[in-house]
């Protein structure tokens, strides 16, 4: 059925990392790749009336705003983020896209710090990290960064980084090592909590639709 613009269900996705697999889901869902219809365009929002969507391009890190906030009733999110600031959220499915995992890594062949001595971590998970540390018993120095976290040991910025990482490149080609996962990650599906109650019977229908799509694997 093809629904009024006004009738439409906001669908925030992710740029960046996510964009593509987080389309493929979409188009196998319901027939209508968000990626097809967002790029080319300066445009940020691109309406789907023959599936009742409406799609929202939005950065990684902001999807779970709008979606808190009611602006999308319906987002793709890491569970890194997630877990990093917590939400008021319905988090129904994982999409099993965006598999990586959180993790505390130093130099390789690094000494260890003398018993007592507080580790200085460089991370832009500081809340996930702090808590690691915390529940450890561990006092730690938190060195908020926002990229490039792999070069701050070999500069003396930090003792040990706390990010992500997936197949370990990145960490290898800057001489660390994982010393442990803090969290496995991947994709989720949030929904804004009002939505749910509003529009109960078509969302029930999408996350059918997604899980069909992301229990079948990629494309
Ligand atoms: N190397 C990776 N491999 C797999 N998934 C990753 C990797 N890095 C990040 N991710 C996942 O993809 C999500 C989006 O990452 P991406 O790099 O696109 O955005 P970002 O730069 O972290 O966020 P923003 O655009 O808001 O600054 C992350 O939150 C994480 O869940
Ligand atoms: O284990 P790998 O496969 O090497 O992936 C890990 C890298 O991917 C992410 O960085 P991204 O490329 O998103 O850049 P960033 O430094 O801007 O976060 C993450 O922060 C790591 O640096």
């Amino acid at each position: 059925m093809k629904r009024p613009a006004a009738d439409l269900i906001t669908v925030a996705v992710p740029k960046g990392r996510l964009l593509q697999e987080s389309s493929a889901l979409f188009e196998k869902a319901v027939g209508v790749s968000p990626r097809a219809l967002l790029e080319h365009t300066r445009k940020l929002a691109a309406d789907a009336p023959e599936a009742g969507l409406r799609f929202i391009s939005i950065r990684a890190g902001d999807v779970a705003s709008y979606v808190e906030h009611g602006a999308a009733a319906v987002g793709v999110a890491g569970l890194d983020v997630l877990r990093e600031e917590p939400r008021e959220l319905y988090e129904p499915l994982d999409l099993g896209i965006g598999r990586c995992a959180v993790i505390v890594a130093r130099p390789k062949g690094a000494a260890a710090l003398p018993k007592g001595v507080a580790p200085r971590v460089a991370t832009k998970y500081v809340s996930l990290a702090s808590a690691h540390f915390a529940k450890k018993s561990l006092p730690a120095e938190i060195i908020e960064l926002h990229g490039s976290i792999e070069v701050a040991p070999s500069l003396g910025l930090a003792d040990v980084i706390v990010d992500i990482t997936e197949t370990g490149e990145t960490l290898r080609a800057n001489g660390l090592v994982i010393e442990e996962e803090v969290l496995s990650v991947s994709a989720r599906l949030i929904v804004n909590r009002v939505a749910l109650k509003l529009h109960a019977e078509r969302l029930r229908r999408l996350i059918a639709a997604l899980r069909a799509a992301a229990s079948a694997g990629p494309a």
